[in-house]
């Protein structure tokens, strides 16, 4: 039997006479994290607004597993939209009851479990008071506490660390990272490239509406496996390019950092290096998930391998 819940398929979309969505294809799996990524303006809110029947595509299907065509079961899903807000005088016990309620979870169990969340993410004694009474961070943990108070199968999270503190940051990775481990399907659209490298099994990166990197995080990160070296000292930028496996170079100042090949050995490639180079700080880092990104937003290229298509 598959795992997944949610297929994406062919989505296509434009705003008068911009296309913001090309052809995008992906799955979210039970028991997986996919992370949704791109720069500003990509098309990832597009996206998740399209899954969700806020907006329509112009082309392409959504489908949830086990339900017929263009039917979106609300009940099982939860949703934080990019946009937060809720209602500033009620309480926020009235509000995750609501929340429960309009889902058709029982009751009781919706006030356990708000309970034991908002002890959780620190507001224990809160579920008294009204959102206008909490700074913005605590208001963004109710809002996630209400997508997930009815235990959905499928939680869709439209940039659910912006505006967290770092600590408030790592709860919530935490959070989502044992909602998935517990079975539940997840889609985030998230800018913090650290975060995602640790908690996401699958990833799609849109670049201008289109895909550009899509794939599990092994599959990802086995493509970019390679290597960036960092110098510290005065070197000439045409004499490291000549280097074998050197791919690209970018100087700053004293500061070369010299991208590598993706098939290389680092210890290898050490010792070919020629003793003309001048070194005060030698480096050896794997290229992370924050500079493919860069790269990709960027428009530049890794290695020439990258033009080629990849899905
Ligand atoms: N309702 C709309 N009307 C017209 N254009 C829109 C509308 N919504 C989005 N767009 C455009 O679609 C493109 C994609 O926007 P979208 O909000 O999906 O990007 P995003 O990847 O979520 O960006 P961000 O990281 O900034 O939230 C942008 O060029 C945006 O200006």
């Amino acid at each position: 039997m598959s795992d997944t819940v949610l297929t994406v398929q062919g989505l296509q979309k434009s705003f008068k006479n911009q296309q913001v969505l090309h052809d995008v294809s992906f799955t979210v799996k039970k028991g997986e994290i996919t992370a949704l990524l791109g720069p500003n303006g990509a098309g990832k809110s597009t996206t998740i607004r399209s899954i969700m029947g806020i907006l329509y595509p112009d082309q392409g299907a959504i489908h949830f597993t086990g339900e017929k065509e263009g039917q979106i079961p609300k009940h099982k899903i939860g949703y934080l939209p990019e946009e937060r807000g809720l209602y500033k005088n009620v309480k926020i016990m009235d509000i995750l009851l609501y929340f429960a309620e309009l889902k058709d979870y029982p009751l009781k169990k919706a006030k356990e479990r708000a309970l034991s969340y908002l002890k959780k993410f620190g507001l224990e004694g809160k579920d008294k008071v009204s959102i206008e009474e909490l700074s913005k961070g605590m208001g963004q943990k109710v809002q996630f506490i209400a997508s997930i108070i009815h235990e959905p199968e499928l939680l869709i999270l439209d940039e659910p660390f912006s505006g967290l503190d770092p600590v408030s940051q790592e709860v919530f990775k935490e959070e989502i990272r044992l909602l998935a481990k517990n079975g539940t399907a997840i889609l985030l659209s998230a800018h913090q490239m650290n975060l995602v490298e640790e908690m996401a099994d699958r990833l799609i990166m849109l670049h201008k509406g289109k895909e550009v990197i899509s794939g599990t995080m092994d599959e990802v990160k086995k493509r970019y496996a390679s290597f960036k070296c960092t110098i510290n000292g005065q070197n000439d930028k045409q004499q490291l390019l000549s280097i074998p496996g050197v791919t690209r170079v970018e100087q700053r100042e004293h500061i070369s950092v010299l991208f590598l090949n993706q098939d290389l050995n680092p210890t290898e490639w050490i010792r070919s290096l020629p003793s003309t180079i001048h070194i005060e700080e030698f480096r050896l880092d794997r290229i992370s998930l924050h500079e493919i990104f860069i790269d990709v937003a960027s428009d530049r290229t890794l290695s020439a391998e990258e033009e080629k298509s990849y899905a």
